[in-house]
């Protein structure tokens, strides 16, 4: 299998690291280009052993997967300086937030484009990935991304439009959970504690409550830790009367939203 990697930045290098420590992929399989940094470049083959190349050089032909990980701002510009090189045994899998195969197709023409989005977490191979294809990705090439995908974390196949919110929810959540996760450390250190037990601290109870959602319901989870009048009652109460369900739903909706209004910006 051959990869080009255009755009090589967090998503790209995520990927990368990810497909190289499963063993899914050889270093040599992969190549990366960006618009300008020959640093990023060389950074990326020091680190992981992939190829650097760069679009008037090198021949897309026999790429089976282009992965187009730039801004949404930036895929017109990237497409028009790779589609003369592309042939029909390519997929285009972009992971660019909002922007529609449609778009995509609109600057490349009636080419086999699939959409992915991904997480960092790729990077540990623990993305949680949604994608959505167009017709003209063949049923072995479906396969053959489903693998890829795989590779990097879970997988779950949605409907073009359904991106936003897969969006909302995984491409964008590690932030939200980061950011929590920075509140909790804030809030121990100010009940008491040094901010490097508070830091152990959280990432233990995030290590253990993400193994734990594996494998019961949340609620359930939820009720087992709370004691009736103890002290998860009433912190899950300040949640409650901050209307903490509301907050991540605009939360959400917001990057979902915000993902809806970058495929009509660069449509
Ligand atoms: N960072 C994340 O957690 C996730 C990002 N994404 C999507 O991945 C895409 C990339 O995001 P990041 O990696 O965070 O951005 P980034 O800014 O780290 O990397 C983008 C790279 O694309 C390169 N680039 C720009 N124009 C180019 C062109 N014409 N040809 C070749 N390379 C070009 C830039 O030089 C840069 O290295 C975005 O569209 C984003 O929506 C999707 C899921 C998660
Ligand atoms: O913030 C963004 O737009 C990208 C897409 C999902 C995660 N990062």
């Amino acid at each position: 299998m051959k990869i080009v990697c255009v755009g090589a930045g967090s998503m790209a290098e995520s990927m990368i690291h990810g497909w190289i420590n499963k063993r899914i992929m050889k270093p040599e399989e992969i190549s990366v280009m960006n618009r300008s940094d020959q640093d990023r470049l060389e950074f990326l083959h020091d680190e992981y052993g992939v190829n650097i190349v760069c679009a008037e050089k090198t021949e897309l032909r026999d790429a089976d997967f282009i992965l187009l990980a730039m801004k949404p701002k930036d895929v017109e510009v990237a497409l028009k300086g790779i589609r003369e090189k592309l042939t029909g045994d390519t997929v285009i899998v972009s992971v660019a937030a909002g922007v529609s195969i449609e778009t995509i197709q609109k600057h490349v023409g009636d080419f086999a484009v699939a959409r992915a989005m991904p997480n960092t977490s790729a990077q540990i191979g623990k993305s949680a990935t949604g994608v959505a294809w167009s017709k003209f990705v063949t049923k072995e090439q479906q396969h053959l991304l489903r693998k890829l995908l795989s590779s990097i974390g879970g997988v779950t196949v949605v409907e073009e439009d359904q991106l936003h919110a897969v969006t909302g929810i995984a491409g964008s959540g590690p932030a939200y959970l980061y950011y929590f996760a920075e509140s909790m450390v804030q809030a121990g250190i100010d009940n008491g504690l040094s901010s490097a037990d508070a830091k152990k601290l959280v990432r233990q109870t995030f290590d253990g409550a993400a193994e734990m959602l594996q494998q019961e319901d949340f609620g359930e989870l939820r009720k087992r830790v709370t004691s009736p009048n103890g002290t998860t009652a009433a912190g899950l109460q300040a949640l409650y009367d901050n209307d903490f369900k509301r907050i991540v739903g605009d939360c959400v909706t917001s990057a979902a939203t915000r993902s809806r209004e970058l495929g009509k910006e660069f449509e």
